[in-house]
């Protein structure tokens, strides 16, 4: 099972996640849980996006919290089996930062 990250660890990752960001949006921490809210071109960029992500996060086999409306994807993760923020949350912020 995942190991829950330290508060230095934490903030380290959260730092290169966010030189990854090409957008104007970093990742936030809030709490047990990073977030960020995505914009696309469209619905349907924003689907696509969701969808290849989607088969990564079951790869991964960790799976994002996210509410989507037209081009906006609002994303939380965090990781439930260790009640906080794990190596997994970033991997996965990563892919979605690199697959936008
Ligand atoms: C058995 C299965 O792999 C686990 O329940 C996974 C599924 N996806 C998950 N996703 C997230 N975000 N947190 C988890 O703890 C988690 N656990």
């Amino acid at each position: 099972m995942a190991v829950k990250l330290s508060e230095k660890q934490i903030s380290e990752k959260l730092d290169g996640l966010n030189a990854l960001v090409s957008d104007d949006s970093p990742w936030e921490r809030s709490g047990d849980t990073i977030k960020k809210t995505f914009m696309f071109k469209s619905f349907i960029r924003a689907f696509g996006w969701m969808s290849q992500i989607a088969i990564w996060a079951e790869k991964l086999k960790h799976h994002p919290e996210w509410f989507n409306v037209y081009n906006k994807v609002e994303v939380t993760l965090t990781t439930h089996d260790a009640d906080g923020l794990t190596e997994l949350d970033f991997s996965l912020a990563e892919k979605m930062e690199k697959f936008k």
